[in-house]
């Protein structure tokens, strides 16, 4: 049924795709999806579904999770199956689209039975923290950013200015309240996460949240009217008393838990420290090398201590830690 549903697709969307680029392409038919309801319409009929229930994706497991998606009309059938009304699939989200604009959706059916639902569908809706290791990165990427815009939409049904009901776009790039006018757009919070070095060591922080033994670069959210050089100098003089002496950006990562943020990750650099630290620690290279080996689920040791292990490579604290080794390596060259 796959190819039958695909080859249709293909030819709707071939002329689009044929004249630009694929990122091009890809990029200006998701923004007329965004824009015009009738075209998303038409792209929801083509187009592929990824569960949730209650923000928790629809998976597969054999080995490991992957994730698992519905042509249109398969989940036409599932909804009459459960005496669901048809428009429920206009509920759905936008999440992206394929090269060939075979465009992608995520729809949360939380009001319906979960075991009912997962035993129709031969899979389990799987909590997203679970999952979220041993996914491969696109499907971390495409069920994450799923699942925030489905967790904004649920907590934003109501204008904070009018208490009116809003409603969402098609493909849910944005809620209006009709009454006022106001438009809401999806949104996630701005967090730096910096790893500070004083030439030598680096220094890395625990949160009670963290799991045992687990050491990681500082973060914290950014203040209205900050800069991200001003977040990353006050998180360091709040969280370890320091004063920050230069600092570079690295890269960026959307990181779901527990609510949708825009991680950035910068170095940064401090005088070298002669004194211990309270909340913090100082690790030399090779302890940061010996951590990083260390699988963080079986960092417990004999006598009952946990030894220090760090992010996994999916969380961009390690891409910083990474970065930093390279660094320390080529400078004693
Ligand atoms: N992907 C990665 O590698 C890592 C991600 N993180 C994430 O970074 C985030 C921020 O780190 P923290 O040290 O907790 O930040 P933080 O140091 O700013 O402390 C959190 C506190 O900031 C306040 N706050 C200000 N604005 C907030 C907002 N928009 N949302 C929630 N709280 C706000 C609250 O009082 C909260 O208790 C966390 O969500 C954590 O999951 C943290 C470390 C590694
Ligand atoms: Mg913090």
């Amino acid at each position: 049924m796959a190819l039958v549903y695909q080859t249709i697709h293909r030819r709707a969307s071939s002329l689009c795709c044929r004249l630009h680029s694929t990122y091009v392409a890809k990029m200006r038919y998701m923004f007329e999806l965004k824009e015009n309801d009738d075209i998303c319409r038409q792209a929801q009929n083509s187009g592929t579904f990824y569960l949730f229930h209650n923000f928790s994706p629809f998976l597969q497991k054999i080995r490991v999770f992957s994730s698992f998606f519905f042509w249109c009309p398969e989940i036409k059938k599932i909804l009459e199956k459960f005496r669901q009304n048809e428009q429920r699939i206009e509920d759905s989200v936008l999440i992206g689209c394929s090269g060939d604009c075979l465009a992608y959706f995520a729809l949360d059916l939380g009001s319906m039975e979960r075991s009912v639902l997962e035993s129709g569908l031969e899979g389990s809706f799987t909590e997203l923290q679970q999952a979220f290791f041993q996914l491969d990165e696109k499907d971390t990427h495409l069920l994450s950013s799923a699942q925030a815009l489905l967790r904004w939409h649920d907590n934003h049904q109501y204008c904070s200015k009018t208490g009116q009901p809003t409603k969402k776009n098609l493909a849910g790039s944005k809620r209006v309240c009709h009454s006022s006018g106001i438009i809401y757009y999806p949104q996630m919070s701005p967090v730096v996460i910096t790893l500070l070095s004083d030439g030598n060591r680096c220094l890395l922080v625990r949160q009670a949240s963290f799991p045992r033994g687990m050491y990681s670069a500082l973060a914290g959210f950014c203040d209205v009217g900050e800069t991200l050089e001003e977040t990353v100098r006050r998180e360091v003089a709040e969280e370890v008393g320091l004063e920050v002496d230069s600092l570079w950006y690295s890269a960026s990562q959307h990181w779901p838990f527990p609510n949708s943020t825009l991680m950035i990750a910068c170095h940064a650099m401090v005088q070298p420290q002669e004194t211990e630290l309270e909340a913090a620690r100082w690790f030399s290279l090779d302890e940061v090398v010996e951590a990083l080996r260390r699988d963080p689920r079986s960092s417990k040791q004999e006598d009952g201590t946990f030894s220090v292990c760090l992010p996994p490579k999916q969380a961009i604290a390690h891409q910083l830690i990474q970065e930093w080794i390279k660094n320390q390596a080529s400078r004693s060259m």
